[in-house]
């Protein structure tokens, strides 16, 4: 990408989107392109149409897509295909049409097998059926994914798709019901610590593994492949590490400062046991994270209080 390069990022008030964006401008680029969802629905197909027609980007970041936790996923089954499904369509096909360059597709870990082995590498996609609470969702992606290929093999289309484990950081969604695990324990100790309450209680068994990644790593992940990476198929974007949930919620506890007991619900659903990616790939390409967990967590939560 030169500096001067038109480039569009979909999604760029999300906290993915906001990540890339925080990082182009960082790198100096000037000709950055953004709508909400509100000037443009990418669900509709005229307004995309239009939009690629008139603007003509040179690079696309498809950061823009319905997202949510395991409940929001699980409830919102049909807006979760049809959105994605919508979004991702629109643009792959509007960004062929109209000659970008390179664009960028975000998966989602969730793609792969419930029952993979683990670490998950990128060529188990589709070797086993998915995890039920998020199937509509993964099947966008794949669908995604595939889409970026078939683009690639049919009009050689350089379109790459990444695949970031959990994600937490800056502009993340703090929904009680649907948000991810890592923003639902932040908001919820703090509001049990200010109100001082003896208990918080999280979501299913405690056992499930997550690996999670701080979005402005992620953004630079990003940034790196969009510089680096030219190949069909997907690549992982992680840390390589995972942790249970139940150690998690102790390390929100410790780093928010609530001082009473955890609790679980267990008529909550636990999801995919464990998703921990294989980020082999990632590395060989010389892409490494730098933001730990504790740290990440600690600007996160920095993050929530400066917005309440
Ligand atoms: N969060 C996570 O843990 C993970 C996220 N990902 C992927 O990363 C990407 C970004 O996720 P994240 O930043 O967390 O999500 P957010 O919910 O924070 O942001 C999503 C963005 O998509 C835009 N959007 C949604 N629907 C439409 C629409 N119909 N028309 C136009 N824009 C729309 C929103 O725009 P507006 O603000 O203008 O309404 C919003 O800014 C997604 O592809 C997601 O699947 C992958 C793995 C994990
Ligand atoms: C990124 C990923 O996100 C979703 O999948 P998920 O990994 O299961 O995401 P989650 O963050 O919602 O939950 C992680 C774990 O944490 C537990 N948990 C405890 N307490 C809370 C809690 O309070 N809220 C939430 N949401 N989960 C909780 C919860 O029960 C589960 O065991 C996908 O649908 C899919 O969209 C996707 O790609």
């Amino acid at each position: 990408m030169d500096k001067n390069s038109k480039i569009y990022i979909a999604g760029h008030r999300g906290m993915v989107g906001s990540a890339i964006y925080r990082k182009l401008q960082k790198e100096g680029y000037t000709n950055i392109i953004t709508r909400t969802s509100a000037e443009l629905d990418l669900r509709d197909q005229k307004q995309v149409t239009d939009f690629f027609a008139a603007e003509k980007p040179d690079y696309v970041f498809l950061a823009a897509a319905k997202v949510g936790g395991i409940v929001a996923n699980n409830t919102y089954r049909a807006e979760f295909l049809y959105d994605n499904l919508q979004i991702q369509n629109n643009i792959i096909h509007n960004a062929h049409l109209n000659g970008v360059t390179k664009l960028m597709f975000l998966g989602s870990s969730c793609i792969y097998p419930k029952m993979a082995p683990q670490p998950l590498e990128e060529d188990y996609l589709l070797t086993g059926p998915l995890e039920p609470t998020n199937e509509p969702y993964a099947i966008a992606k794949i669908a995604g994914i595939k889409m970026c290929d078939a683009y690639r093999d049919q009009y050689g289309c350089n379109y790459i798709s990444v695949m970031p484990t959990n994600l937490y950081g800056y502009n993340d969604n703090y929904h009680p019901q649907n948000s991810h695990v890592l923003p639902a324990l932040i908001r919820r100790f703090h509001e049990a610590k200010e109100s001082g309450a003896a208990t918080v209680t999280i979501w299913g068994t405690g056992s499930p593994k997550r690996e999670f990644l701080f979005a402005d790593d992620l953004a630079e992940a990003c940034y790196y492949l969009m510089e680096h990476y030219n190949e069909p198929g997907l690549v992982n974007i992680g840390t390589g590490e995972d942790i249970a949930i139940k150690d998690l919620a102790y390390l929100v506890k410790d780093i928010v400062g609530f001082e009473g007991d955890i609790d679980f619900d267990t008529t909550k659903p636990d999801g995919t046991p464990r998703k921990l990616m294989d980020v082999g790939k990632l590395h060989g390409y010389g892409w490494k994270h730098t933001i730990e967990l504790p740290e990440g967590i600690k600007l996160a939560y920095e993050d929530f209080k400066s917005k309440l």
